[in-house]
């Protein structure tokens, strides 16, 4: 938690009770169904919420705004991100209902108002949002392919809806190129971010068709 509060000093005292409830939370669910890997649960602040938070660091979502974590999986970067904009609509999607279910309980048992879980496939969904947030679901071409009907066609602060994805930098890099002229795309070294060893290789790429 130390670690959150380092890049994030002026997180209020709600967000900082609910973020500091998650290390718990998270390890207990663990015990029962596996939503994170084990070796990653001791090091859940610096790889799944401050990692999740990173988005945070290059932009800020709107009061008001629709978004939609698709594989949500846990929560992950669905749950940290609605703690950090909590006047922020998110919708956290997974195909899979148990790990919809622990979303749901971890949100409710931080007392978030503003997450909505579904069990569902993103492609299959018909509600429009302003961003797609994801992590570890899918190659671009195809979260690109899954989302571009549900975002809706607007701009905010000069930046037109789109995807926000944290992936690794090589495969980002790849991706982006496999995408050419299909849609627009921005990577952001989390490197210049962060000073921990586990953003050196990652990025947030964000893709717009
Ligand atoms: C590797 S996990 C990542 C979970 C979470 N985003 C994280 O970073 O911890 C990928 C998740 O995406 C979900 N998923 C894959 N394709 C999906 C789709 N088309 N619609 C909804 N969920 C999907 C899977 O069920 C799985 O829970």
């Amino acid at each position: 938690m130390n670690t959150i509060l380092k890049y994030f000093p002026d997180l209020n005292p709600t967000q900082i009770d609910q973020l500091s409830q998650l290390g718990a939370l998270y390890a207990d669910w663990n015990s029962k169904i596996n939503v994170i890997s084990r070796k990653d649960i001791d090091n859940i602040y610096v790889r799944h919420v401050l990692h999740s938070m990173s988005l945070a660091k290059i932009f800020q979502f709107k009061d008001g705004s629709k978004v939609m974590d698709l594989g949500t999986g846990g929560g992950f970067p669905g749950i940290p991100l609605a703690i950090l904009f909590p006047n922020v609509d998110f919708l956290l999607v997974d195909s899979i209902g148990k790990k919809v279910r622990v979303t749901e309980e971890v949100a409710r048992a931080v007392g978030l108002k503003n997450v909505r879980t579904q069990q569902i496939r993103a492609e299959e969904l018909k509600e429009k949002f302003d961003f797609v947030v994801t992590r570890a679901v899918a190659v671009l071409p195809q979260l690109v392919r899954w989302t571009h009907r549900v975002i809706s066609d607007k701009h905010q602060h000069g930046t037109p809806n789109g995807i926000w994805a944290l992936k690794g930098i090589d495969r980002a890099k790849e991706e982006a190129k496999a995408l050419g002229n299909n849609a627009y795309t921005e990577i952001y070294p989390m490197k210049e971010l962060f000073e921990e060893e586990f953003f050196e290789t990652k990025c947030i790429v964000y893709a717009q068709k």
